[in-house]
């Protein structure tokens, strides 16, 4: 297929993705087209978003000032006020735009832009996790843990795609089988109070999953980091059992998250840490759990899980909601991922 071309004076359009401690930025050279020159840079170096993005600018050098901008950020949006949930970032999205030179700035939530990204997801970009092909035009759903736990669903509607973020990471722990419920009844114990899904299914979450099942078996094992945890579980017992009641809870998070939005077209993982142990969540209970839901089990054995690979997929979908914006021949051109 021929690349589309920057129509005759085009300005490109920047996209970011700003989580509670990298902004990752990259340049749309012309509608419908991935971002290039993609690069991540560490929010705490900046002083907010709008140093961030004049430092990236120099740093690839771009010879033309962008014309327009969308930015996905890690909390809710709305209003031109902009108070990230794990950053000291606190914007105007109006002075940001001005101090740009952005003839429009575009905020969205960062699981919508993840949700916009899956139409635009080709070969390759994410990997099977069980059951059938995804389902063209159907209702989808993104979730996925990083720093927090986000979730995000995307509904086709006439010329495109809408997507339904939330805060469906705050919903209770889906703890099923007895070394999960074990897990959280330890945790509610020490912490009082429910225990929601976030609270476990993130990268802090893992830690603090890894060593309630350690104070649970009555080893002491402490391990500080979900990295730490996740390179010592070739090894270390302890590590691999949190990490596969990790993917189980996931499994049952996401059958649920399948469940209420009748995310027929496709369930799909994103964050930071599933991409980086690919073999642990293939051979994990995530599946069997994502199906295990009684008299629903023949519905969601229908529905396709995937795991997003792609580098920097909430900027793919910051690029399509400018199209949606600017652009809507582009825009409502999307169609949904076919794997
Ligand atoms: N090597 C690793 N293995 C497993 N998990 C990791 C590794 N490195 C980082 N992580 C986890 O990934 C999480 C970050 O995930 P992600 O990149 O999705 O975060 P984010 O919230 O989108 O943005 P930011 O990177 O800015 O925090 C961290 O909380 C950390 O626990």
């Amino acid at each position: 297929m021929s690349r589309p071309q920057p129509p005759s004076g085009h300005r490109p359009w920047l996209v970011a993705d700003i989580g509670g401690t990298n902004a990752r930025f990259g340049l749309v050279e012309a509608p419908g087209t991935r971002p290039v020159r993609v690069r991540r840079l560490e929010g705490a170096e900046h002083a907010d978003l709008g140093a961030a993005a004049a430092a990236y600018l120099e740093q690839v050098g771009a010879s033309a000032r962008p014309g327009a901008a969308c930015v996905a950020v890690a909390g809710p949006v709305g209003g031109d006020r902009i108070r990230l949930t794990n950053s000291h970032w606190d914007f105007s999205a109006s002075a940001t735009r001005d101090r740009l030179g952005l003839d429009h700035l575009e905020v969205v939530n960062d699981f919508a832009a993840l949700a916009l990204s899956l139409p635009r997801l080709g070969d390759g970009d994410a990997l099977p996790l069980g059951g059938p092909p995804v389902l063209p035009r159907r209702p989808m759903a993104v979730l996925g843990p990083g720093t927090g736990l986000g979730v995000a669903g995307l509904v086709p509607v006439p010329g495109g795609w809408a997507p339904v973020p939330g805060e469906g990471g705050h919903v209770d722990v889906p703890a099923v089988e007895d070394r999960e419920l074990e897990v959280v009844r330890f945790l509610r114990a020490r912490q009082g109070g429910a225990v929601t899904a976030e609270c476990l299914l993130c990268g802090p979450g893992l830690v603090k999953l890894h060593d309630a099942l350690a104070e649970v078996r009555g080893v002491r094992a402490p391990r500080s980091t979900a990295a730490d945890i996740c390179a010592a579980a070739p090894r270390d017992p302890l590590c691999a059992e949190a990490l596969d009641v990790f993917c189980c809870l996931l499994g049952g998070f996401a059958g649920n998250v399948a469940l209420t939005l009748g995310a027929t077209g496709g369930v799909f993982l994103g964050g930071g840490i599933l991409p980086r142990i690919i073999p642990v969540v293939q051979s994990s209970g995530f599946r069997r759990r994502f199906e295990d839901k009684h008299r629903m089990a023949g519905y969601l054995q229908s529905v396709a899980t995937m795991l997003i690979v792609a580098q920097e997929p909430a900027l793919l979908g910051a690029a399509a909601r400018l199209d949606q914006c600017l652009d809507p021949v582009q825009g409502g051109a999307d169609e949904p991922a076919q794997q």
